[in-house]
This record gives structure tokens, sequence and C-alpha cells, in this order.
């Protein structure tokens, strides 16, 4: 099995260069949704968050994740504390997907993930595709997109890696400071030298 990673910052247009790729025929695995679903009702991950973080999880037993984003983003220590929880069980969830879309015979996967040169996951990867725009396009993208003020998504952007530093840790580098249009093609680049692996 051969697995690349996808990374970028908020907001760096990840989600949209990885709709591309689906539309290509790749199969791709999303960090983001892999970490709602272990935490979602009468999971230990959603148990463990309840704990640590009281009043996070609201009377109808869901993750209150916008009191939660708050909370973290606001401050480096708590942060690590939700990582610390939740970051194995996303890893472990990764691994079982990827077991199973073996055993269907897949040959290339794509995971996208958010934190993966932060969380060293990276040096697994047999290629790594870093989704790039300036820092000044990925704050504006963020604030329209989240309707968040500019201190806000500034807090968000402090708490990844800049995207300038990721930059140094990509096998391939999308610029997606442009049109779709312009990011399409490189997209298509970027599958072509993936399936030529293996
Ligand atoms: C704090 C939570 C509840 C906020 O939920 P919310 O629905 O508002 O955001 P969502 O999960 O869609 O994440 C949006 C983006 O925020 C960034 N982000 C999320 N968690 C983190 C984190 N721990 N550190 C830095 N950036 C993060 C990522 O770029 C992500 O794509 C949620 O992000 C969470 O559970 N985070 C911890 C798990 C995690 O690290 N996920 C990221 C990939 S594994
Ligand atoms: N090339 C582009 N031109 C203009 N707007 C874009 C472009 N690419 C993405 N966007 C917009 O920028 C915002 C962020 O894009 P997207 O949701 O794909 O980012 P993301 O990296 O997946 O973000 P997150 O990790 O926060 O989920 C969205 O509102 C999207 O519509």
């Amino acid at each position: 099995m051969h697995v690349f990673g996808l990374t970028g910052g908020i907001a760096s247009g990840k989600s949209t260069v990885s709709r591309m790729l689906r539309e290509l025929g790749a199969r791709v695995l999303d960090a983001d949704v892999i970490a709602r679903e272990v935490v979602e009702p009468g999971t230990p991950g959603l148990q463990r968050i309840r704990e640590r973080f009281p009043g996070v999880v609201g009377p109808d037993g869901r993750l209150d994740r916008v009191r939660l984003g708050a909370h973290i983003f606001a401050d480096p220590q708590e942060r690590a504390a939700l990582n610390a929880i939740v970051h194995p069980q996303v890893r472990a969830a990764f691994l079982e997907k990827l077991q199973a879309l073996e055993a269907e015979g897949l040959t290339h996967v794509v995971y996208d993930v958010p934190l993966l040169i932060e969380t060293g996951l990276h040096a697994a990867m047999e290629g790594v595709a870093v989704v790039w725009v300036p820092r000044d396009v990925q704050k504006a993208r963020l604030m329209a997109r989240d309707g968040l003020d500019a201190d806000a998504a500034e807090a968000r952007l402090a708490a990844q890696m800049a995207l300038d530093d990721k930059r140094a840790h990509a096998t391939w580098v999308i610029d997606n400071s442009g049109a779709p249009e312009s990011t399409r093609p490189q997209v298509e680049a970027v599958w072509r030298a993936m399936l030529a692996h293996g």
C-alpha cells in the first residue's frame, strides 16, 4: 500500500484539493472526519474529554465543539491535553481504515491531516503534498469562511506551524493562492506522481 500525506493549514484549501483528488479517483482519508468519529456519543474518547474538560458535553450527550474550540485554541497547554486524548484514537482508527482499504485491494491512499507535520506523521508517508497560500490570503479566507474576527483567526493560525515552514517538508507544493482553475492542474500532476509510485 502506498500512503501519501496531504496537508496545509487551516483554510489553505485542503478540502478543495482533497475534492479534486477524489474527482480524479483517489481514495482520501480525512483526519478531521476521523477525529469527529472518535468522539461520537458513547465512545471512550468522549468520556475522557468529559472528565478532562468539564462542561463541554451538552445535555444532548454530544460534544460542544464551539465551546471546546474556544477553550483549546486560546491555551497551548489545554490544546496539548486534548491532543493527547484524541490523537492516539485518530491514529488507531486510521490504521484500521487503512487495513480495510488494503483488504479491498487498493494500492494508493491519500491521508488528509491538518497537523501531519506538527505530529511528525509526515515521516511515515511516501510523499507529502502541502497546500500553500500566503498568510494574508489564508487569514482572509479563514475569516470569511468561519465568520471569525481578526483576533480569533490569528489564534487559530498561531496554533499551527506556518505554511511557509511546512513547505520545507513537502514533496509537492500545491499553490492554491490563485483561482481553483489554476490549482486543478497542479493537483492532477501530484496525483500522477503518486500513481507513479509502485
Ligand atoms: C477543538 C475542536 C473540538 C473544534 O472543532 P471544530 O468543529 O470547530 O473544528 P474542526 O474539528 O473542523 O477543525 C478545523 C481545523 O482546526 C484545526 N485544528 C483542529 N484541532 C487542532 C489542534 N488540536 N491543534 C491545531 N489545530 C487544530 C485544523 O486545521 C482543522 O482542520 C476539534 O478541532 C478537535 O477535536 N480537535 C482536536 C483533534 C485534532 O487535533 N484534530 C485535527 C486533526 S487530527
Ligand atoms: N483557489 C481558491 N480561491 C478562492 N477561494 C478558495 C480557493 N480555495 C479555497 N477557497 C475557499 O477558502 C476557504 C478554505 O478552503 P478549504 O475549506 O478548502 O480549506 P481547508 O484547508 O480544507 O480548511 P480546514 O483545514 O480549515 O478545513 C473556503 O471558504 C474555500 O471556499
